[in-house]
């Protein structure tokens, strides 16, 4: 029997019972037993051993049994063995024997199927035989040849005759491996392919072998002759089994500039200890994140041409960012030392439980990160990973552990990792992530701390890279506590004139702390109605933004808001290089001449600087595409951004107005709580929410979403395909997990921060355990900033105003609050039935010709449906349910 069908189990369905019946060990047991006894008898047998009333007995047979180990029933069960079967009589102590190992190793039960496979082996074995002329002498051993009664009937007389040598060896062949199948349990296909996986492995190793041996050749060949090394002794031995020379001592070979093809020796494991927190007063010598920040912002300011800083950089001109001496460190820092027997001892008892399923590991390093701790495994080679995947509850049992996380295998690494909670979890402090020379001096726009991962790597994102997030788990899994590092995060690096939040918060209660920021653009929104108007602003902004780019010819935001550097860098560059020219041509003459013209050019410059000042000091920085009638009598109460400065309400911004910044904040909008909204006006969330993910990017507008019910009608299809940055915490459900990460393992977190960060570019999530900030600290920050001023708002959120409309009632796509209400009918129809044209709206809404096709413009134009291809209906973009 092959070594791979050997270790394969016969797939016979199995009870719990039958996998715990004492039975089994004792089964196996007899069978092996059984086994060794009639190999022995039929080894040893001599016809000289039967009784005289045998018929098999020799005419000089004596009575005495003295050949056979197993006495006289030895002999006389192997002599009528062999008289009808043949040699075919072998299989049946080898097919006993792996009945024995079966049952002792895998507690399998032995069918009635395996035991006709068996008499399917012996009678095709022997017929076989017969076919083939093969052992078929005849002696005293074997009356009948080799192939014994059975195989002379059933071969010779009868299917030789009929099907002839080729015909009986192929019905033979197929009806022997058969009764393999039914024996091991295996397809044959998989028995062939098993064997055909040892020999490609066997080759391999063979080629390997050759080319160390080809590669030590070579490198003695060009080693200096003298140096001495011995050869190894696996090899000096396999050189004398081939017969070849070899001397006692080879020239030397250096081990580091030879490449072993397929083996290695794996470096001895490890365990490391990444969950202790920097000391504070290890960076006490480094420069303070608010200094560093507060000095590029100084340098940015003075590099900004005379005159040309926007109204909210004049009011925030002297702002100072909130020193990380808000921050506290958490006093729990300095815990006891990890102990390294309690952690072999568990690394030990995951290699066990491992073994106990027949699956062979060698243990690899043991990592312990703040929350959780990775040991990682070695499966042996040919050993799928999925197996040890398919473990993980039986691992949890062995462990004692809540929830394990199964990594097969590591991204990057040949091990498996096994995740288990820590019993003691260490605090992440946010100030040990903002105080992190990435942080710091890294080359993120946007940078956000996020966490620290299993091996004490800090996580800081990049949100302009995002450039929009999805944070989501169930209640108390940390994403409040998320979104308040992310905030903090963004507070201590970024001025209010930099940096713009609108906070849409329908809980009511986690962004109240930041109500008096002076970041804010507009007040925090917490009824859910007053949401959708919230982002209809903020799509329209991003409107603003683009035509003011159009406008002002920049591709995007840090063109836009880097123009006048680059334009000033640009002039001083033309001028310097038009001074060297003058000096090279005539050095003396020239000197003059290029005086005068330098002096020119400054005056040049200068005047263009001084001429966008007067612009600025004498009328706000105003352009105006297209106003209606020439109309300016609302600017005289709006600033330079356009804010309303009036104390009555303001009216609304007219159409086609654009204003130009010098320079534009970033925007970040956070959503805590997307189910909320999504339960007030899904459609209209579902497009405003499409329209800023897809577009806001380049306008420096990104978007934060979180939510604790994390099912598919909340988090939509078209959400999720327009935010590829995700955050998984804890969730109840490998469902769940999927919904956000579209893939299992956050149902396998521990909760508390612990959570799956899937980094722009969808790579594979990494597991870290999320920064803390806490109540004490985010106000200590926020009255920081709130003394250096109010927040300047845009406009005032208020639905019976309509601000964000026509006096008409229109909004920002010029559709009236009447045919918001037919819309929605439309859409309501649209979603019923799958499938959207002008016909079914004017049947189904007994709607006139004209205005069904208006709906289906504004639907087109709002991007939930596609453009008309003739009369088929148009294709639906969002996902409707
Ligand atoms: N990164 C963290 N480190 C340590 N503890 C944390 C962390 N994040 C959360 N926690 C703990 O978990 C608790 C709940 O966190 P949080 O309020 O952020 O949950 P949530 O998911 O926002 O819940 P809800 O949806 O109900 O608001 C916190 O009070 C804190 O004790």
């Amino acid at each position: 029997m092959s070594r791979a069908a050997s270790a394969a189990r016969p797939p016979r369905a199995r009870s719990t019972d039958e996998k715990e019946s004492p039975w089994n060990d004792a089964f196996g047991i007899g069978f092996l037993m059984m086994a060794v006894m009639l190999l022995l008898a039929l080894v040893s047998y001599d016809p000289q051993d039967m009784p005289s009333w045998s018929f098999l007995a020799l005419s000089e047979s004596t009575g005495e049994v003295t050949h056979n180990f197993v006495g006289r029933v030895g002999a006389l069960v192997a002599g009528h063995m062999l008289w009808l079967m043949g040699y075919a009589a072998y299989l049946l102590p080898c097919s006993m024997m792996w009945f024995g190992v079966c049952k002792l190793h895998s507690k399998i039960k032995v069918t009635r199927a395996a035991w006709l496979g068996v008499a399917i082996m012996i009678i095709s074995g022997a017929a076989l035989l017969e076919v083939q002329n093969l052992l078929s002498e005849r002696d005293h051993f074997t009356p009948l040849g080799g192939s014994g009664g059975l195989g002379f009937v059933i071969g010779g007389s009868l299917l030789k005759n009929l099907l002839g040598k080729v015909g009986a060896t192929l019905l033979l062949g197929t009806v022997y491996m058969g009764g393999l199948f039914l024996v091991t349990g295996q397809h044959p296909l998989t028995v062939m392919h098993n064997i055909r996986l040892e020999i490609t492995r066997w080759k391999a190793e063979r080629e390997a072998q050759r080319l160390i041996e080809e590669k030590l050749a070579e490198e003695a060949a060009n080693t200096v002759p003298g140096t001495v090394t011995p050869v190894p002794e696996g090899l000096r031995r396999k050189k004398k089994d081939k017969g070849g020379e070899l001397r006692g001592d080879t020239p030397a070979v250096t081990a580091t500039n030879m490449e072993l093809p397929l083996k290695f020796d794996p470096p001895p494991p490890k365990i490391i200890d990444s969950s202790i927190s920097r000391a504070h007063d290890d960076r006490s010598d480094k420069p303070k994140l608010a200094e560093v920040w507060e000095q590029k912002r100084a340098q940015k300011i003075e590099q900004a041409p005379h005159g040309s800083l926007g109204n909210l950089t004049k009011l925030f001109k002297d702002y100072k960012l909130p020193s990380m001496e808000l921050l506290k460190w958490p006093e729990d820092t300095k815990r006891a030392p990890t102990d390294k027997n309690e952690l072999l001892g568990i690394q030990a008892t995951i290699v066990k439980a491992l073994a106990s399923f027949g699956i062979s590991v060698e243990p690899g390093d043991i990592t312990r990160g703040p929350a959780i701790t990775r040991y990682e495994v070695r499966p042996v080679d040919g050993l799928r990973v999925s197996r040890i995947a398919n473990l993980d509850a039986d691992i949890a049992r062995a462990t004692r552990a809540e929830r394990i996380n199964i990594l097969a295998p590591i991204p990057g690494k040949d091990t498996v990792g096994i995740e288990l909670a820590n019993s003691e979890k260490t605090i992440v402090p946010l100030r040990e992530l903002l105080e992190d020379e990435v942080f710091v001096n890294g080359k993120s726009k946007l940078p956000v701390a996020l966490g620290k991962d299993v091996y004490g790597k800090t996580i800081i994102g990049d949100l302009a890279a995002m450039p929009h997030l999805l944070v989501a788990g169930a209640t108390g899994s940390g994403k409040s506590v998320c979104i308040n590092s992310i905030v903090t995060s963004l507070i201590c690096r970024f001025a209010p004139d930099e940096l713009r939040f609108i906070m849409i918060d329908p809980k009511v209660v986690e962004m109240q702390n930041y109500e008096e920021l002076p970041h804010l653009a507009l007040p925090v929104v917490t009824d859910p109605k007053k949401a959708l108007l919230a982002l209809r602003w903020v799509v329209k902004e991003m409107e603003n933004r683009y035509q003011i780019f159009a406008q002002e010819g920049c591709r995007n935001f840090e063109a836009f808001n880097n123009r006048n550097i680059k334009r000033k860098a640009e002039a001083d560059a033309a001028r310097a290089a038009r001074n060297a020219a003058a000096a090279t041509v005539a050095p003396a003459a020239a000197a003059t001449k290029t005086k005068m013209k330098a002096g020119v050019d400054d005056a040049r410059v200068s005047a263009e600087f001084a001429k966008e000042a007067a612009e600025e000091n004498t009328e706000p920085k105003t352009a105006e595409v297209g106003t209606v009638d020439g109309e300016t009598e609302n600017n005289e109460l709006r600033d330079a951004s356009g804010t309303w400065l009036g104390d009555s309400q303001a009216p609304p911004p007219r159409r086609q107005e654009v204003v130009i910044p010098d320079t534009m904040p970033y925007i970040v909008v956070i959503v805590d709580e997307l189910a909320d909204l999504m339960q007030t006006a899904p459609a209209d969330i579902e497009v405003a929410i499409a329209r800023i993910t897809q577009m806001a990017r380049a306008a420096g507008i990104h978007l934060i979403v979180a939510t604790q019910t994390p099912r598919a009608d909340v988090i939509t299809g078209v959400i999720k395909a327009n935010i590829p940055t995700r955050i998984a915490f804890q969730v109840s459900s490998a469902l769940d997990s999927r919904v956000i990460l579209d893939r299992k393992g956050a149902e396998n977190l521990v909760g508390k921060g612990d959570m799956l960060y899937v980094p722009p570019g969808g790579a594979q999530p990494v597991r870290s355990q999320g920064a803390l900030v806490t109540d004490d600290e985010i106000h200590a920050l926020v009255e920081h900033c709130v003394a250096q001023g109010k927040p300047v708002f845009d406009v005032k959120v208020d639905d019976e105003s309509g601000e964000f409309g026509d006096e008409d009632g229109e909004d920002e796509d010029g559709v009236s609050s009447e045919e918001q209400e037919c819309l929605e009918k439309c859409l309501e129809v649209i979603r019923q039935e799958k499938k959207a044209s002008t016909s079914l709206l004017q049947r189904r809404l007994r709607l006139g010709y004209g205005k069904a096709a208006r709906m289906i413009d504004i639907l087109e134009d709002r991007g939930i449906i596609g453009p008309g291809e003739g009369a088929k209906p148009r294709e639906i973009l969002v996902q409707m349910d």
